[in-house]
């Protein structure tokens, strides 16, 4: 059994256009100890896949179908009292801006032991120490427990945010852009901190729109694409022999991936999901699009990995 199995993951937003599928039927499971990015363009479901599985979509969104089978639970079943304890406890969540979850009025020390101290059976003096000993882990000094969120540069900050998040030792670490308002180096710095955990048996699965940074870590990649997981499989194989057009267009796109080779850039954007196009979602940029992409294309395993795509569908 799998760390995480989500099968038939559906979350939709009500519009005032209609439904917005965000997350459409998406099913994929991985292992502890295994580095996943969920990549794609701004608008294809990345985020709403993570907080689908922490449960943290509200109105107008909603959880409309599936499973999310976590450490032998569903936790789509679980009582919204159970979900608040495993929040934080046994999935980790970093979002893409530390200012947004850390509170401005409030040293990083007081705010890491209020945390401790919800969820554990430890006095103050050693929720203390557990968190300078998570700084330290974080690469920070443990004196930054004395500092205001604003007295840190971004990179700090989202290195207190990832401490908070792995300070009760969850399983499962979720990262939304962790790194994405932050220069080359730092992110690099980030993505190492990310590969350590992953190193220690958690599993980690990074949210990023840049395949480039995807590909340099990760065991399994998850493309998604208007809402659809389009291919999901290992990383090496995914990015050598990208399977699905979209795939092979995004990884055409990426300047970092390949030296000797023409860039280029996949034209268009991703369709308006309260009135995406009819069959394959992707069909109207695709240059391998064909009669039968009217009708949605099933999901098909091939080589070992997941494709929406009817170019694979034997018999087609
Ligand atoms: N609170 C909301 N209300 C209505 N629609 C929403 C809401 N949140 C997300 N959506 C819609 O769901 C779809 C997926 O959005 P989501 O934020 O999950 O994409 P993403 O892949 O994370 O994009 P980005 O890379 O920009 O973060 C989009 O069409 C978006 O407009
Ligand atoms: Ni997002």
């Amino acid at each position: 059994m799998m760390l995480i199995d989500i099968r038939n993951l559906e979350t939709h937003f009500v519009s005032r256009k209609g439904i917005v599928r965000a997350v459409d039927r998406v099913s994929l499971s991985f292992d502890s100890g295994e580095f996943v990015s969920v990549v794609g363009e701004s608008g294809c479901g990345k985020s709403t896949l993570a907080y689908s599985i922490m449960r943290l979509i509200s109105p107008p969104g909603k959880v409309a179908g599936g499973e999310v089978w976590f450490d032998g639970r569903d936790l789509l079943r679980l009582s919204e009292e159970e979900m608040r304890d495993l929040r934080g406890k046994e999935i980790g969540m970093v979002f893409q801006d530390p200012m947004t979850s850390l509170d401005p009025l409030e040293k990083i020390g007081d705010q890491m032991v209020e945390t401790i101290l919800e969820h554990r059976d430890v006095d103050k003096k050693e929720a203390r120490e557990l968190a300078g000993d998570m700084l330290e882990k974080v690469g920070l000094p443990r004196n930054r427990l004395n500092y205001y969120p604003h007295q840190l540069s971004g990179g700090q900050r989202q290195r207190v945010m990832i401490a908070m998040a792995v300070m009760l030792n969850p399983k499962l670490l979720i990262a939304d852009e962790p790194t994405t308002a932050l220069d080359v180096i730092v992110q690099e710095k980030i993505m190492d901190l990310l590969d350590e955990l992953r190193g220690e048996g958690k599993a980690i699965m990074l949210i990023t729109h840049d395949f480039a940074l995807a590909s340099e870590r990760s065991d399994r990649i998850a493309v998604m694409y208007a809402g659809w997981l389009v291919e999901y499989g290992r990383a090496d194989k995914l990015v050598n022999e990208p399977l699905h057009p979209y795939s092979q267009g995004l990884i055409q796109s990426v300047p970092d991936l390949w030296i000797d080779r023409e860039i280029k850039p996949l034209p268009g954007s991703p369709p308006d999901l309260s009135n995406p196009p009819e069959g394959c979602r992707f069909r109207p940029r695709c240059s391998r699009a064909s009669d039968i992409c009217r009708k949605e294309p099933p999901s098909v395993e091939v080589d070992g990995r997941i494709v929406k795509c009817w170019l694979y569908e034997v018999g087609e």
